[in-house]
């Protein structure tokens, strides 16, 4: 049974606030099946694509997707199908849960199938190689939509723990206010809190930079280092993420909150973080290869990102050390103990800067 009845997102009358009953949410991993998986116990009806006909099957006939989040059951309310064209017939909202440096591919294939007017809602945390676009910006290009009309989730929401109905909270970042609400009530229950922000540039680097920091904790934890050097990385990674984000116009008070600190304390600590677990691997001296074997053909965003956030911070003229040194970890293959204490090494100064 759904927790909420049908009409909760309803338009308010005399409002513009449009309602969300129908959510079809593409991509069938592990966020995507949960933030499905969300919608349907908040009473929306939900119908997910999945590109392999066997993980859409198995959703639709058994309420489970057992590659990804094993154990989980999913409610009546929620089916799911590996064609687009049905999948993406009429519904008020589009949930886009595929990785980001598929983003452009996949939408592009699903352009002409989006409903005029529906909510376009981003899931994925990283920024596009070459583009250094965030998937806000890449979303407005391919659906032909302003950017900050798109609804971008953020915040500490490891999939699997809220698949097992653990609390937590998220926010739902978008310059359009009606948007963001219509979306928060569709996806608020018992289990899972969302909030609203209006700075969609912050929360949405505030997510892609976060796994790379996930990476440098993983590693400091791989090479057998403790709570210190994590949570020096964790806070010397929100400063540099901050830095990036306000020289790029973010509200600053983006990265005290869930998309910022949240996201980052999260993914950092937590060993269900495949950013984190891939780190570790690397810290214990596995391959690039080895270490993306651990994380069972899901996706480590970080270790894309890492170059593109790079690449985007050389552009802004700011200096993101821990981003440049797992950049030269994941692409340049240094040692992370040269790279660490290189780190640690650099000229002194004040912590504000
Ligand atoms: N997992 C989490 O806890 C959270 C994830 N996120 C973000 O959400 C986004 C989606 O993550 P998540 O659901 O976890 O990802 P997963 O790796 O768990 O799943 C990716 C999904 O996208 C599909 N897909 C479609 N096209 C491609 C392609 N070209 N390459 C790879 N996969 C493709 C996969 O299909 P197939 O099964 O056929 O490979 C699968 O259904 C990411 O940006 C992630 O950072 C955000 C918050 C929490
Ligand atoms: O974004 C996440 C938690 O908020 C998930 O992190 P990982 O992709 O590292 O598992």
């Amino acid at each position: 049974m759904p927790e909420r009845s049908l009409d909760a997102g309803s338009a308010v009358p005399g409002s513009a606030r449009p309602a969300v009953r129908t959510v079809t949410v593409l991509g069938a991993g592990s966020w995507g099946t949960t933030f499905a998986k969300i919608l349907a116990d908040a009473g929306r009806d939900v119908t997910m694509w999945a590109r392999r006909p066997e993980v859409a099957a198995e959703i639709a006939g058994q309420h489970t997707n057992s590659a990804y989040l094993p154990g989980a059951t999913l409610p009546d309310n929620l089916t799911a199908t590996s064609d687009a064209a049905a999948a993406l017939d009429g519904p008020d909202a589009v949930v886009l849960a595929v990785p980001s440096q598929s983003l452009r591919d996949n939408l592009g294939r699903w352009r002409e199938l989006l409903p005029a007017d529906t909510i376009l809602v981003s899931l994925a945390k990283g920024v596009e190689l070459g583009t250094l676009k965030r998937m806000s910006q890449v979303v407005g290009e391919i659906a032909g939509v302003a950017d900050d009309s798109v609804v971008v989730v953020a915040g500490p929401n490891l999939a699997k723990e809220i698949a097992a109905g653990q609390p937590a909270a998220g926010v739902f970042a978008c310059g359009d206010h009606e948007r963001a609400v219509a979306v928060q009530e569709a996806a608020f229950t018992s289990y899972f809190r969302p909030y609203t922000n209006n700075d969609v540039v912050g929360s949405e680097l505030a997510g892609a930079c976060k796994n790379v920091v996930a990476l440098s904790c993983g590693i400091a934890a791989g090479l057998g280092f403790g709570a210190n050097t994590v949570a020096t990385l964790i806070t010397r990674g929100l400063a540099e993420t901050a830095r990036l984000g306000v020289k790029l116009g973010a509200d600053p008070m983006t990265f005290a909150g869930l998309a910022g600190v949240g996201d980052m304390v999260a993914t950092c600590a937590s060993p269900l973080s495949r950013n984190r677990t891939f780190g570790e691997r690397i810290g214990r001296g596995e391959t690039i290869e080895q270490a993306q074997e651990a994380v069972g053909g899901q996706v480590a965003e970080g270790v894309m990102s890492c170059r593109s956030i790079r690449d985007l911070a050389h552009g802004a003229g700011v200096d993101m050390p821990i981003t440049d040194a797992m950049y030269r970890v994941c692409h340049e293959g240094s040692d992370p103990v040269t790279v660490g204490a290189e780190l640690l090494g650099r000229e002194q100064k004040p912590e504000r800067m």
